[in-house]
């Protein structure tokens, strides 16, 4: 079967810099436009409104330094005005060969916003088309407010491909300006231009106000439409514009008759980039490239994956340069440990497998995070754990630390099942709290080991909330060892390794 062949336009550049509060600067612009055609294989790329600022000038300006030395001139679009010339000056200035220029697609916002008539408008755009084309600059053409036009105005729309279709012009460029069109609104519109105008080559640009950009975006392909505007994690004015991830995917796994030459796995890598340059933070749960969207919490999930990968879907991960993960916290069940041990290159026996789930299972319970790269730390603590009969338990100890009061501890131990209260001063929380186990441990004619070294650490990789080991070296008259202890807190780590020297020694 031979394909049909949908362009894909990234606009993130420019819609997509109508973010609010984005700015991408020249070498955003430059580094952003190289990998999204070299990396990503998009078809063309918009990457400003022309007249905007000195600064956008100077971007596009690099950016079609860059295209001409490597060919790719048509590749790159600047959005334009019908303004007597002023735009197509400030493009063959800049080196710009493809202007997209902004009309009105609507018989409302042509007679409220321009105050003109349709020929008066029409006359405008055929003399600046004139010019472009003269100058070399090629012309593709913005309907703006064409959704509305098609359901208010839609004799004035087709009164206008008319004089379209008689135009030098390469594409008509069909905006759902306001993100107001249901997926079969969308479907009946281009259907209609697809069998009313076959030769014209139409681009269909959503946008996301009732979250419908990749359904629309959908129907669009089905209807005919020739190319689809996209923009990377949606950004976009407004709610932004469709999702170029999620309308690549429903492309691909949707339409088995279309083709598109985007390359699936550098998706996240081009996501990620665009997040750190624009700043916008990508949503957890934002499809395909979101942080959670291929991790599996439910230990039920872990289980079905493991018997016959029963909880996977067509997105497979690996298909957008992503991995699958299973989260560790209070819904874990044993095959999220197991999957994650997998992993990590770890096995262990059923009984150790289930002191450890338990304790994940805890800590998440206290809400706290657990990832991979801590599962090694609770493995040992958990696995160390067993090797202490606890004769001797810290029962309960208020800490503080206060401006101009020496750190103080108040301490309850129970040795071998007697319970001893008191309290004393140290440099910091922790010496507070030993000075008062020394004192518990005078009082019995006894003497704690010295501490000789103190070391803390976080697993690699995690983040503020990482469990964090404190690993303390003690010496007594004959020997020297280690204890760890492992927390969220800090000098609770170092508590509940005192706790294990206590009853070693
Ligand atoms: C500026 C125009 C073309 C636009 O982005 C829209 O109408 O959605």
């Amino acid at each position: 079967m031979t394909k049909r062949k949908i362009e894909i336009m990234d606009t993130t550049l420019r819609d997509g810099e109508q973010t609010s509060g984005v700015s991408f600067s020249i070498s955003d612009k430059l580094t952003i436009t190289q990998l999204l055609i070299e990396e990503l294989q998009v078809d063309r790329v918009e990457i400003a409104s022309a007249r905007v600022s000195e600064g956008e000038f100077e971007a596009v300006k690099a950016v079609m330094e860059w295209a001409e030395s490597n060919g790719y001139t048509e590749k790159i679009e600047v959005l334009s005005f019908v303004d007597n010339g002023v735009s197509i000056d400030w493009m063959v200035n800049a080196g710009v060969r493809v202007q997209n220029l902004l009309t009105k697609g609507s018989l409302n916002h042509l007679t409220y916003q321009l105050k003109k008539t349709p020929e008066q408008h029409f006359s405008e755009i055929a003399q600046v088309i004139k010019v472009s084309h003269d100058k070399n600059i090629e012309t593709n053409v913005y309907l703006e407010d064409w959704s509305n036009g098609m359901r208010s105005s839609r004799e004035y729309v087709l009164q206008y491909l008319d004089f379209l279709a008689t135009q030098p012009i390469k594409r008509v460029l069909l905006p759902d300006t306001l993100g107001i069109l249901t997926p079969s609104e969308t479907f009946d519109f281009i259907s209609l231009l697809r069998s009313k105008y076959p030769k014209l080559h139409f681009d269909f640009h959503a946008h996301n106000d009732y979250d419908l950009g990749t359904a629309n975006v959908l129907e669009a392909v089905k209807a005919g439409a020739n190319g689809l505007h996209l923009t990377v994690n949606g950004m976009g004015e407004r709610a932004g514009n469709a999702p170029l991830a999620s309308a690549v995917a429903v492309i691909n796994d949707f339409l088995p008759e279309v083709e598109i030459n985007l390359i699936e796995s550098s998706i996240y890598k081009v996501s990620k980039l665009v997040e750190t340059f624009s700043r916008v933070r990508i949503p957890a749960n934002k499809p395909i490239v979101g942080d959670n969207v291929f991790t599996q919490t439910a230990g039920i999930h872990a289980d079905g994956d493991n018997k016959k990968n029963l909880y996977f879907n067509d997105l497979l991960p690996e298909r957008f340069g992503r991995k699958r993960k299973y989260a560790l916290g209070k819904t874990s069940g044993k095959a999220n440990i197991e999957k994650n041990l997998q992993e990590l290159g770890l096995k262990l026996n059923d009984d150790d497998l289930k002191r450890v789930t338990q304790r994940v299972i805890e800590l998440g319970d206290k809400k706290e995070t657990v990832t991979q790269e801590d599962l090694p730390y609770i493995i040992s603590d958990v696995l160390d754990s067993k090797l202490y009969e606890e004769k001797v338990v810290v029962e309960s100890y208020v800490l503080t630390n206060s401006k101009g009061l020496r750190p103080s501890a108040t301490i309850s131990v129970c040795i071998e099942g007697k319970l001893i209260e008191t309290n004393a001063q140290g440099d910091g929380q922790f010496d507070a709290f030993m000075n008062a186990l020394s004192k518990v441990y005078d009082e019995k004619n006894l003497t704690l080991p010295k501490l000789i070294d103190y070391a803390v650490r976080i697993a690699p990789g995690s983040d503020s909330d990482a469990l964090c080991e404190t690993i303390i070296t003690w010496e007594t008259e004959n020997k020297t060892f280690i204890t760890r202890g492992l927390d969220s807190d800090q000098t609770v780590s170092a508590i509940k390794s005192a706790q294990k020297m206590l009853n070693i020694i």
